[in-house]
C-alpha cells in the first residue's frame, strides 16, 4: 500500500514538528495529511501554520488515513483508541509515538491483526533532522516497512531496532534534544559572564554544538579523538575539561539517562 494519507490524532509540538518535516523537507503535501487537536487555538494555528485539513473528529481523521500517528500524550492512548478503534481499516498502519507504550499493549487494545509500528521520534524532525527510532509489529509486510522507512527519513533519519531496546531509545534520543538545549543555553550564559553580547553568545554556542556534531558524523572520528585534537598540552581546553570531569560532567549525563529510561 502506498501511504498517500496520513492522519494525526492529535497535533502539539511532536505531531507539528513530524508535519513540517514531511512538507518543508520530505516533499509531501499538506493536501496529504490531516490532524486533530482538542482546542481552537491549536486548530486555528496549524491550520494557518501549514495548511493541512484540521479538525476535532478523531474517528474520521481515522476511517481515512492509510497511517495514522497517536500524537496524544501516553495517558490518553486507551481513551482515544477506544474512540476510534471501530474506524480504522485493516490496512492502516498505526504509528504510535508515546514513551512505553508497548506493541502488546497495542494490540490488546486494538486487535492481534492490527498493523503497528511503535516509535521514538525527536522535535528536530521539524527541520528535517529528526531521528526516528522504530520497532513494527508481525502484521507489516515488507513492503509496509520500506514505506514506513520512507516515511520517517522525510523527515530525517529512521533506524529500526527490536522492541526490547526502545525504553532505552528515549534518553539518547527522544529526549537529548532537551539537554543539548541546556548545554547551549549554559555555554551562552557562560560567554555573556565573560561579557559576550548575548545573541553573540548564543550564535557561538550553537554553532559550536552543530559543528563539533557535524565532525562527528562527516569525519567518522571517535569524539575522543576529535577533543583530543582541540586540547592543546597545558592549554585551555584541559583546563575547560579538567573542571567539567571534576564536577562529574558525564557522569551527571549518564545518571539524567537512567531517570529518563526509569521513567
Ligand atoms: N515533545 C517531544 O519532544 C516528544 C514527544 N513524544 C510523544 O509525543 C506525544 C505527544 O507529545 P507532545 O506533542 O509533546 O504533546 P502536546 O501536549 O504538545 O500535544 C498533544 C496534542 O494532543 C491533543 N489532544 C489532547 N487530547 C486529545 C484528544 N482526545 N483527541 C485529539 N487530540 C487530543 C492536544 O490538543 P490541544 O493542542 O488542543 O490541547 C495537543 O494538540 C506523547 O505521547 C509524547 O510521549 C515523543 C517524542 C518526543
Ligand atoms: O518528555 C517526554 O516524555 C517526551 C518523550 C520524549 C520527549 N518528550
Amino acid at each position: 500500500m502506498a501511504i498517500r494519507k496520513i492522519g494525526f490524532i492529535g497535533c502539539g509540538q511532536m505531531a507539528q514538528s513530524i508535519i513540517n518535516g514531511m512538507i518543508t523537507y520530505g516533499g509531501y503535501s499538506p493536501e496529504q495529511i490531516q490532524a486533530t487537536a482538542v482546542s481552537e487555538e491549536t486548530i486555528n494555528y496549524v491550520t494557518d501554520k501549514f495548511g493541512i485539513h484540521m479538525g476535532q473528529d478523531n474517528k474520521k481523521v481515522a476511517a481515512e488515513s492509510d497511517i495514522l500517528y497517536l500524537a496524544v500524550k501516553p495517558y490518553l492512548y486507551q481513551d482515544v483508541i477506544e474512540e476510534v478503534r471501530s474506524q480504522v481499516r485493516e490496512e492502516t498502519i498505526i504509528v504510535t509515538i508515546a514513551v512505553g507504550v508497548t506493541l502488546r499493549e497495542m494490540a490488546s487494545l486494538f486487535s492481534q491483526n492490527t498493523k503497528v509500528v511503535r516509535t521514538m521520534p525527536n522535535t528536530p524532525a521539524f527541520v528535517g533532522e529528526g531521528m526516528t527510532v522504530y520497532s513494527p509489529n508481525s502484521n507489516l509486510t515488507e513492503k509496509d516497512i520500506e514505506d514506513v522507512q520512507q516515511l520517517f527519513s522525510s523527515y530525517g533519519k529512521a533506524e529500526m531496532v527490536k522492541e526490547s531496546l526502545m525504553d532505552s531509545v528515549p534518553g539518547v534520543s527522544g529526549s537529548s534534544p532537551a539537554y543539548v538545549y541546556l548545554f547551549i543555553e549554559a555555554m551562552a550564559d557562560g560567554a555573556v559572564k565573560q561579557g559576550i553580547p548575548r545573541e553573540l553568545a548564543y550564535e557561538l554556542a550553537t554553532q559550536a554544538v552543530y559543528g563539533a556534531a557535524k565532525m562527528v558524523k562527516e569525519t567518522g572520528l571517535h569524539p575522543g579523538e576529535l577533543k583530543d585534537q582541540v586540547t592543546t598540552p597545558g592549554g585551555a581546553t584541559i583546563r575547560a575539561l579538567s573542571s567539567l570531569e571534576e564536577d562529574g560532567f558525564r557522569g551527571a549525563v549518564i545518571r539524567a539517562m537512567d531517570h529518563c529510561f526509569k521513567k
